[in-house]
């Protein structure tokens, strides 16, 4: 029974529909009292309404304070009887933004308006709710549609919009799982900082960071996304540089001239509800990585005041680190490495794009026709390669899209044999750019034979034009052009129809001119490289973004810290701190002056400049290599020499494979001395496991490879297959990949048997998984550690591990933590441990085990002599170092099992006989202080454990 009545007040109805609305208003009196802000519009309504007439408004108008006038209205409107009462409940329903915080009691009461109440007119007057509805419908409009290269071939969001992986990190950058719903970016899960505002979304290029926004800002526009935020605010960041340096606006102009006027709000009360209730609005600010550092803001003062004035950059500042608005929710988006101080991140979001489901699913929208769809997925299915870039959006529906266009206009158009790279993904695109724009001369209904050379070679033109375009705005760090610009690149009206550029909204509220931007930063940066190609005067120019990523990364700098820190060390640095788009454009250099490419870029530059060129890069290739990986710190340990690489060796690793050139991965292939190379956290995807491959499948030794926590999926450990047959160390934990990869292993490490250290923790392997790492470990006599903490192994792929284990003769440290092989998993578990020979480590720790499997495990360590640590996991340990240090939530998922009591005189036998157990971990079960009494005496008689937890 709904009970919101105050004490002594009667108990309210079960069901609207049962209930007169008088009683209705009675019962919820002071819940109607408390939860209604302003008496005013309802005033009105009433009025119009003709149940109240003007001196019922003057009563309640004189009545001093905001509870009293509300106490006041109800009254007479339950003098004014049942028509008037469900009238006004009708108005709190139908007015639901201005009266948001009723909007659950209605739905609890389960209101819904009588067919004779909605023929009575309801008028908004309130201006906060008025306002709120202005924003929705105009975030509604603006977000309806998905971008795309020809406007009239738009498509609507919610047809196209598909989930992508959204991993919830934490302060250490650690993976806290997977959002499974959008609502989930706004909540609770996964904030390390209370404190702070910024809900901070990051992803590499085309990831789909601003489409998620889209789709945020697109729920809330139609009442679908799970807040009580009333205003919505939407920012692209690059807008905030695009103001001269000496400008200066205030916040209520930032919102209201540059996001959404409020009409009719004489009286400011939009802005000082924006001001006093802060919580109650959402900003999102897109593209962190975009703000360049050419504003003087070390000597601007911090603005505290809603009032003063300051350089639109400031204001953004000062709004993220919470000293504008603080408690307002602010999205924000940005480049992956693009710093930003945890101190101001309240929660962070990593984009890891389409996951092969998501793909599938993503495919299924886009092609309607069954043909389509089952010949792009003959596609797919033939190249993990293509699928690997396809994980990320925009690549996807780049393909998708080309595929679609090429397929409906020649009669011999096929995704491409061999190996497709980012720049083939790029050169398709550019392709159906320009044969759309040919197109009109020639029959549209006539499908003619695709020749990409002349296609290109008709629209040089128009495409060397938008490259220098391109490239100029690549040289300022500028992707906003005017007409200026444009007509300076000899851009004519009907080429800027082309699609390659789009009109966008000019910021600055001056009334200058149309704008454009490319379509996409990464297009800019292709067009870019197009540009340096196409260039025939100075050849070492094409070196120009090698040697600037070289000066960025070398004066890295923190955007924040002028607001948050003062340090004059960073005063006049460049606080332009990501480069991925001049990444990009050196990597499209690559792959245009690949080998592969040789034959289409000969009909449009002279083939010995073209020459000329790619022995330039190839030089700069090589010798930047070798002194990167003689650079890279290498420290020796147990396994040999390791070394640690930097994400930039990723982009290098990108850039070769782009080149095809088998002579730059030899070289980088011998460079590489280390035994044991560490890859961890570089934000490797699936697609760069073929650049790995690329370079790896040139080396002689052995090597140990170290890929924890990225982003390759079973897409790249199909890429990496003939690489893991020269892998003495495989690590893949926290990497999304599934039984089809542990399947790759098996194939492909029992080959040389070589493996040592196997590390899958935290991945999605099943049981039907857990045969192919049985078969690993009894093939292979030399593996030592397996990691296998964290997939979902019931008791029956534990049985089918822990019968393997028993045979292994090598196996010394097993992870097993969070699986759910409960009690019958313990007791082949506890089969395998009983004179096992090697096995010194094992961790059960969180897997539903009870007393009763703890028994039988107990029992069996009595026959062990060898085994040292039980039931923690030393993956946690050895991260912190020797004196543990364990949050809460993971300290209890460390050793969480069911025992109970009973099972501590098992223990208390197993620690007296001292069988040189010397970690002993039991946190989070049952067992009370009473019950470990027997454990306690048993102490006395041991004389090998360190650690009883
Ligand atoms: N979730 C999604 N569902 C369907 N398509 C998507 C999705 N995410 C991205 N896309 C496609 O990819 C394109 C590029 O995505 P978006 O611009 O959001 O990437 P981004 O991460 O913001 O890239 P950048 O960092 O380069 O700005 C979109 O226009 C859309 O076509």
């Amino acid at each position: 029974m709904a009970a919101h009545g105050g004490a002594g007040e009667p108990l309210a109805p079960p069901l609207f529909g049962h209930v007169a609305p008088s009683l209705i208003i009675n019962w919820h009196r002071e819940l109607l009292v408390s939860q209604t802000k302003g008496v005013q519009c309802l005033l009105d309504n009433l009025l119009q309404g003709g149940f109240f007439c003007v001196e019922d408004v003057e009563i309640v108008q004189r009545t001093p304070t905001k509870s009293d006038q509300m106490r006041k209205v109800l009254e007479l409107v339950l003098c004014k009887g049942e028509e008037a009462s469900e009238y006004f409940l009708y108005v709190l329903y139908y007015l639901r933004d201005a009266y948001m915080d009723l909007q659950p009691w209605l739905e609890e009461i389960q209101y819904l308006p009588s067919t004779s109440v909605v023929e009575i007119n309801v008028v908004n007057t309130d201006p906060i709710s008025k306002y709120c509805e202005k924003l929705r419908h105009e975030l509604g409009q603006d977000t309806r549609f998905i971008m795309s290269y020809a406007q009239r071939e738009e498509t609507q969001l919610d047809q196209l919009y598909t989930h992508t992986q959204m991993e919830v990190q934490n302060d250490l950058n650690e993976s806290l799982g997977f959002l499974e719903s959008l609502d989930q970016v706004l909540d609770d899960f996964g904030v390390f900082n209370p404190q702070a505002d910024v809900i901070y979304i990051t992803g590499d290029a085309g990831m789909g960071k601003s489409l998620l926004l889209q789709k945020l800002q697109n729920l809330w526009s139609k009442g679908e996304l799970q807040t009580n935020a009333i205003f919505f605010f939407t920012f692209r960041c690059r807008m905030f540089t695009a103001f001269r340096e000496t400008a200066e606006i205030s916040l209520r102009d930032l919102l209201f001239k540059h996001s959404c006027y409020p009409d009719d709000d004489l009286d400011d009360e939009v802005f000082n509800y924006i001001v006093r209730f802060p919580e109650r609005i959402i900003f999102t600010f897109d593209g962190y990585d975009e703000i360049k550092g050419d504003v003087d803001l070390m000597n601007v003062t911090e603005v505290v005041s809603t009032e003063d004035k300051a350089h639109p950059l400031l204001l953004l500042i000062n709004l993220l680190c919470g000293k504008l608005l603080r408690g307002s929710r602010k999205v924000l988006t940005a480049r992956t490495g693009t710093e930003v101080q945890n101190r101001v991140v309240r929660k962070k979001v990593l984009l890891r794009g389409f996951s092969p489901v998501h793909l599938q699913a993503y495919a299924a929208l886009h092609f309607k026709k069954p043909e389509h769809r089952h010949l792009v997925s003959v596609h797919l299915d033939a190249s993990p390669h293509l699928c690997g870039l396809c994980s990320t959006p925009l690549f996807c529906w780049i393909v998708f899209k080309s595929f679609k266009h090429l397929h409906a206009v020649h009669n011999n158009f096929t995704l491409s044999e061999k190996c497709f790279t980012i720049t083939d993904v790029f050169l398709l695109f550019s392709e159906v750019f320009l044969s759309r724009w040919a197109l009109p001369a020639k029959n549209p209904l006539k499908k003619s034979a695709r020749c990409t050379s002349e296609t290109f070679k008709t629209g040089l033109r128009p495409l060397g034009a938008h490259a220098k375009l391109a490239l100029r705005g690549m040289e300022r760090e500028c992707f906003l052009f005017n007409q200026e610009d444009v007509s300076a690149c000899d851009l004519t009206e009907e080429d800027l129809l082309m699609g390659f550029l789009r009109p966008v909204q000019h910021y600055d509220a001056c009334g200058s001119e149309a704008t454009f931007e490319f379509l996409h930063v990464t297009l800019q940066s292709f067009l870019a490289a197009f540009a340096l190609i196409l260039n025939c005067v100075d050849v070492r120019s094409i070196l120009k973004f090698f040697a600037e990523c070289k000066r960025k990364r070398e004066s890295s700098s923190f955007p924040w810290a002028m607001c948050v820190a003062k340090s004059s060390k960073q005063r006049g640095q460049d606080a332009f701190k990501s480069n991925e788009h001049l990444q990009y454009t050196n990597l499209f250099l690559c792959g245009l002056l690949a080998k592969d490419h040789e034959s289409l870029m000969d009909h449009l530059v002279p083939p010995d400049l073209l020459k000329k060129k790619r022995a330039l890069l190839k030089a700069y290739l090589s010798t930047s290599i070798r002194s990167h990986l003689r650079g890279l710190p290498t420290y020796n340990s147990n396994e040999g020499k390791r070394v640690h690489v930097l994400p930039n060796f990723i982009w290098m690793l990108r850039c070769i494979f782009e080149t095809g050139s088998n002579d730059v991965a030899r070289l980088t292939a011998k460079g590489i001395t280390a035994n044991f190379i560490k890859l961890g956290y570089c934000n490797v995807y699936s697609g760069d496991c073929t650049a790995l491959n690329f370079v790896l499948q040139h080396r002689q030794k052995l090597l140990g490879v170290d890929m924890d926590n990225n982003n390759i999926n079973d897409y790249g450990v199909e890429q990496l297959r003939p690489s893991f047959s020269k892998m003495t160390v495989v690590r893949l934990c926290v990497n999304q990949i599934s039984d089809s990869s542990v399947k790759v292993l098996a194939e492909e490490l029992c080959k040389q048997k070589i493996v040592k250290v196997l590390g899958l923790y935290s991945n999605l392997i099943t049981d039907a998984g857990a045969k192919f790492v049985a078969q690993i470990v009894e093939e292979c006599p030399r593996l030592q550690i397996l990691k296998l903490g964290k997939n979902k192994f019931t008791s029956v792929g534990g049985t089918c591990l822990a019968n393997a284990i028993k045979k292994s003769k090598s196996v010394f440290d097993v992870g097993m933590w969070g699986n759910t092989v409960g009690d019958e998993g313990a007791k082949v578990f506890a089969d395998a441990l009983r004179n096992h020979p090697s096995l010194n480590s094992l961790s059960l720790s969180a897997n539903g085990i009870t007393s009763a499997g703890a028994k039988i495990l107990a029992e069996a360590l009595l026959e062990n002599t060898v085994l040292r640590i039980f039931w923690y996991d030393p993956e946690i340990k050895f991260k912190h170092g020797q004196n543990t240090v364990v949050t809460g939530p993971r300290n209890k998922q460390l050793v969480e099992n069911k025992l109970t009591d009973d099972v501590a005189p098992h223990l208390a036998k197993l620690v007296e006989a001292n069988t040189g157990l010397s970690d002993l971990w039991l946190v989070s079960n049952q067992l009370t202080a009473m019950g470990l009494r027997p454990l306690y005496e048993a102490l006395a008689h041991n004389t090998a454990l360190k650690d009883i937890w």
